[in-house]
């Protein structure tokens, strides 16, 4: 079986992370290649130096002081200078960093058509200053920490698992429960005191028309239902809100509504085997009791891998009993995470990974790469062809289409030496859908 230095826990109930090659498939012809799935686990981060990077979203490095955020960064983002040392609140400012997303069909896709350029999808990650207990009072750099994780999409929360007498510990021990509670606890109290202020200005605001009226019903009712789930110690993305009562909370950007994975951060002497480390159990324990993923990672190792000539790599990597760098893993998983998915445009110019959330429509995935494309949108079409090394997922696809449990993943639409064409169609397996009647099956 092949290891790598990243362990992905998948926690069922939120199926956050990629499984491999799953759900992607391509359409091709003469002229036309489009392909569209979701990100798999093969890894490889390095793109050609034509590569340009799409689009981004931002996930948040967040943690106890001292505990590798800053070193992780480092690792995650190439020629990241974020300074990382063994003393706590190392970091002040945050460092902000954008990362290619490893997607192999990139590479696929970009030599079949002879591109001359392969332009990856793309995360920003943000090494955020590292949080004490009493923070939202103002402890340690206290609300300005928290401003900076109220902008990021998502949250990595590292958690230190790697025993080491040498590297101080804010709190004197190494204890994933603890430190989890301490971070989760501080975003809670931070989100509690942003509502209370919410809910007063809108105690003395008055609607001026009806619709106003109701949209400040909807966000008094989503309010006060978050309230109460983060006076029982919940999350605010634990409350079920239905989409009016959403958009209405939106500009506050509660913390505990963002998703967040766990960065267990091990010793190297873990990576091979992190099923052995109490701490990083406890840490998955947590995880799947928070409805949250998990990464097990040595955030060293990888910092350290990133010094290393290629070679070198792999032979450092040998002697800890792993085949292969987590990061591709952690990069992946944090894309899943943002809810984020790629399809591809791919001609002689250029190969493109297009960044469309999850659960947008034909016509609004198209209109990721023009606004005209979704005015002028009718439907988009498959063409069903075994071209190898895609041959299963056709298989998969076909199942999953014709009704059986399988998740139906869209296909791309018709792209022509590059450019897109706004009257590409869907046709499935002898079939077609007018994928605007039929949102549901995005
Ligand atoms: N997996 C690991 N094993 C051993 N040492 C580690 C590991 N990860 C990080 N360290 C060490 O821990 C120390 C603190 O790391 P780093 O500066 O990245 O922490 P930080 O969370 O960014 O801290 P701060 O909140 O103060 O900015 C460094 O000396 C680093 O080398
Ligand atoms: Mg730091």
């Amino acid at each position: 079986m092949v290891r790598t230095a990243a362990c992905n826990y998948l926690i069922p109930a939120l199926t956050l992370l990629p499984k491999p090659m799953e759900s992607s498939l391509f359409t091709r012809n003469a002229n036309l290649i489009g392909v569209l799935g979701i990100t798999t686990t093969s890894s490889r981060r390095r793109f050609s130096s034509a590569s340009k990077i799409s689009m981004s979203l931002r996930a948040g490095i967040v943690g106890l002081p001292n505990v590798g955020k800053s070193t992780l960064f480092n690792a995650v983002v190439e020629n990241g200078k974020a300074q990382a040392a063994n003393f706590p609140f190392c970091t002040i400012e945050p460092n902000v960093g954008i990362v290619a997303v490893p997607d192999p069909r990139l590479h696929v896709l970009s030599g079949l058509s002879k591109s001359q350029k392969a332009v990856p999808a793309s995360v920003e990650f943000v090494d955020i200053a590292g949080l004490v207990k009493g923070a939202s009072q103002g402890e340690g750099l206290g609300n300005k920490f928290l401003s900076h994780i109220r902008e990021v999409d998502s949250i990595l929360q590292v958690v230190r698992c790697f025993e080491d007498n040498d590297i101080v510990h804010v709190n004197g021990k190494v204890d994933p429960k603890s430190d989890v509670d301490v971070i989760n606890l501080e975003l809670v109290f931070s989100d509690l005191d942003q509502i209370e202020k919410r809910m007063e200005k809108l105690k003395k605001g008055k609607a001026k028309d009806s619709q106003s009226k109701l949209k400040e019903d909807a966000e008094k009712a989503a309010l006060e239902k978050i309230q109460q789930a983060l006076m029982d110690g919940k999350p605010a993305r634990s409350v079920t809100l239905n989409d009016f009562e959403r958009d209405s909370i939106k500009q506050l950007c509660l913390l505990t509504m963002k998703p967040i994975i766990y960065v267990a951060n091990v010793a190297e002497s873990d990576l091979a085997d992190p099923g052995s480390n109490p701490h990083v159990n406890e840490v998955m324990n947590l995880a799947s009791d928070l409805q949250s993923g998990i990464v097990t990672i040595s955030a060293q190792v990888e910092a350290e891998l990133t010094e290393l000539p290629s070679e070198e790599r792999v032979e450092y990597l040998t002697s800890l009993g792993v085949s292969e760098s987590g990061l591709g893993n952690l990069i992946r998983s944090t894309y899943s995470l943002l809810g984020l998915r790629t399809y591809f445009t791919s001609g002689e110019k250029e190969t493109k990974a297009w960044t469309i959330r999850a659960g947008m429509t034909a016509p609004q995935a198209a209109g990721v790469i023009h606004s005209d494309f979704e005015k002028g949108f009718i439907r988009a079409e498959t063409k069903w062809e075994m071209w190898s090394p895609f041959t299963l997922l056709f298989t998969c696809l076909f199942k999953g289409e014709s009704g059986n449990s399988t998740p139906w993943v869209p296909p791309t639409f018709g792209v022509r030496s590059g450019i897109p064409t706004p009257r590409g169609r869907w046709v499935c397996h002898s079939h077609s859908f007018d994928f605007q009647k039929c949102p549901e099956l995005i």
